[in-house]
């Protein structure tokens, strides 16, 4: 690496030849590895090339850092060893060290190669030895700023390198929104402003997010909103005085839309349904499925409601943008609200301090699935209403009113116009929200989709349980046919992951059946809500009637024994019955 003085070689040879015009003796300056850094007169060859040969005062005096007058050359005890000794015309030298805090850098030195000039420095040697000093000082102090410099610019580098691996937007500014540096980052979440160099307008909001302050960064007639941080830097580096921070919106709510949603594009394939009422929903969504125009779902609970509101997201316009889903029943109706509309920093008591980006928001440019819709509280229908209607809303606590496109598709498995009547759902609402009704019908009237969403089912379950690919036995297969699945799909698949996990073999029997089901088969039983069973026999007191407690032992005993004829000779052994018997009850339960 050169040296301090080498880098700043063209001061030190102006230095130079100023001493030279002062004193009118030759001058020679050196850096530390003795190499001629400037020189004058006889001196002013071999510029840049290394003096070490005859350099032996200059050595003495960077090691002691003394100042050397030596008007005896070649008897001084310095000369005494020199190996050009002979061959050396100077009479008089003056050497002296230049300085940098502890360190020497360099010696200046004044050479007398004849009297005059010999005569001139022993004359005035104090005068030449103070002016030599501020020399040397000066270009200490230029040895100095140029390592300042270089320390400035390393940090420098050393930032630049670090900013152009933050994820978030960073921008250099000066005071007066002159850009002085932008990362990727930056350059890509703000297209169409251009930045190096050219001067941005960064204002607050006033509302803050996340602990993120919202601003609003302007510049060619394009703003865009940004979160982030505007820091300013107390001892300004390299021109610029402020750092800000930040990522736009869309960035803030697409790692946000990540956290909470994952990625679940779903096409029409993915509903099961060759019922006559399936094909028609199938293509009814597909038709409505580029539009932006709201959607109303409603049907049984466990119908594929929300599998549907996906469907119709993914296979529209919007498949790339948000799909944010909010389950209107199941959060507090306190919280609903800002749940839906975000609210800023400080809003109100027991919220998060630090503000929320509300679904809403988050859904711009997508589709917003209200499920459970029924379940949303009058006030807020009120509110819903107004946002349905201008496609605006404000954050709460906010005074901001901020535009909105999002594709509304609600869902209930509650009867709204019985609602309505009931003052419980306004009917303004409804009608809002009714623009495309899709009324999914219950699994009891699809039967024959069963079989297949079986086959699916099992698949999913046997792949999820590691293990292989299921079967089902047609005898079961049918009993599931008949059942009356007041759950529907979301019943079915609870009762397929309830039989891969109870089967020991590779095929599903009336043995893996839940009890609900084959009390429900066997008994013939006409409900299609085990709820008001349950209901009825809680009445009851506990008291079971015989003939269910006989089934049920001997369809324990067959479970335990097995259903092969020595499983059932030895159940009816265990069960204290002939064999016979065994099979006539059997006919009777099943
Ligand atoms: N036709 C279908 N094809 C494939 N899977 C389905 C179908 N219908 C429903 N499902 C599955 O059944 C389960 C329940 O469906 P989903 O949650 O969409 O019902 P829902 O009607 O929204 O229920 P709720 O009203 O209780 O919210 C989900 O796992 C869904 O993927």
């Amino acid at each position: 690496m050169p040296t301090v003085l080498k880098r700043i070689q063209p001061a030190v040879i102006k230095y130079a030849q100023i001493i030279e015009q002062v004193t009118r003796v030759d001058v020679e300056i050196v850096d530390t590895r003795l190499d001629r850094i400037a020189g004058t007169g006889i001196k002013n060859t071999n510029i840049s090339k290394s003096m070490a040969n005859e350099g032996r005062i200059y050595n003495y005096v960077l090691q002691t850092g003394e100042t050397c007058y030596i008007d005896n050359p070649k008897e001084n005890e310095l000369c005494r060893y020199c190996s050009q000794k002979e061959e050396c015309h100077e009479l008089t030298e003056l050497a002296m060290p230049i300085t940098l805090g502890e360190e020497r850098i360099g010696v200046i030195g004044l050479i007398c190669f004849n009297q005059a000039a010999q005569a001139r420095v022993a004359a005035n040697v104090t005068a030449y030895r103070e002016f030599t000093k501020t020399i040397a000082d000066f270009i200490s102090t230029k040895a100095y700023e140029y390592q300042e410099s270089l320390r400035t610019k390393q940090t420098m580098d050393v930032l630049n390198e670090v900013i152009s691996h933050v994820a978030e937007g960073v921008l250099l500014l000066r005071q007066d929104g002159r850009v002085q540096g932008a990362n990727t980052s930056a350059v890509n979440q703000l297209p169409g402003i251009e930045l190096l160099g050219h001067t941005v307008t960064i204002k607050e909001t006033g509302d803050t997010i996340l602990d993120q302050k919202e601003y609003a960064i302007s510049a060619n007639d394009r703003t865009i909103v940004c979160y982030g941080e505007m820091i300013t830097i107390d001892s300004p580096l390299a021109g610029y005085d402020h750092i800000f921070l930040f990522n736009n919106l869309k960035n803030v709510k697409s790692s946000i839309y990540q956290l909470t949603n994952l990625d679940q594009e779903q096409g029409v394939s993915q509903i099961i349904g060759q019922a006559d009422n399936m094909r028609q929903l199938k293509k009814q969504i597909r038709k409505v499925a580029d539009s932006s125009s709201t959607v109303l779902i409603t049907g049984e609970s466990g119908v594929g409601k929300g599998l549907i509101a996906r469907v119709i997201h993914s296979e529209g316009a919007r498949k790339d943008k948000p799909f944010v889903s909010v389950n209107c029943g199941a959060i507090p109706d306190t919280l609903l609200e800002s749940e839906l509309f975000g609210y800023v920093k400080g809003a109100f008591t027991g919220a998060d301090p630090r503000g929320k980006i509300g679904k809403f928001e988050m859904a711009d440019k997508g589709t917003i699935f209200l499920d459970e819709i029924g379940d949303m509280p009058l006030y807020l229908q009120v509110k819903l209403l107004s946002v349905l209607q201008d496609r605006k809303l404000s954050r709460i606590g906010s005074n901001q009113i901020i535009d909105i496109d999002v594709r509304v598709i609600a869902a209930t498995n509650k009867d709204l116009v019985t609602l309505i009547r009931e003052n419980k759902f306004r009917r303004d609402l409804y009608y809002r929200l009714n623009v495309i009704p899709l009324l999914i019908p219950p699994l009891r009237e699809r039967k024959e989709d069963i079989p297949a969403l079986i086959q699916l089912l099992l698949k999913k379950y046997s792949r999820l349980f590691s293990r292989s690919t299921m079967t089902m036995e047609p005898h079961t297969l049918q009993i599931l046919k008949e059942y009356s699945w007041p759950g529907n799909v979301r019943e079915l698949e609870n009762t397929i992951e309830f039989m891969v996990n109870m089967s020991d073999s590779g095929v599903l029997t009336t043995q893996c059946l839940p009890e609900n089901i084959r009390h429900y088969h066997d008994a013939g039983l006409p409900s299609d809500h085990p709820a008001e069973e349950e209901t009825a026999q809680a009445g009851n007191e506990g008291i079971v009637k015989l003939k269910d407690l006989e089934k049920e032992a001997i369809l324990h005993a067959l479970s335990v024994c097995g259903e092969t004829m020595e499983g059932k000779q030895e159940a009816a052994k265990r069960l204290g019955i002939g064999i016979a018997t065994l099979y006539r009850k059997l006919e009777k339960y099943r």
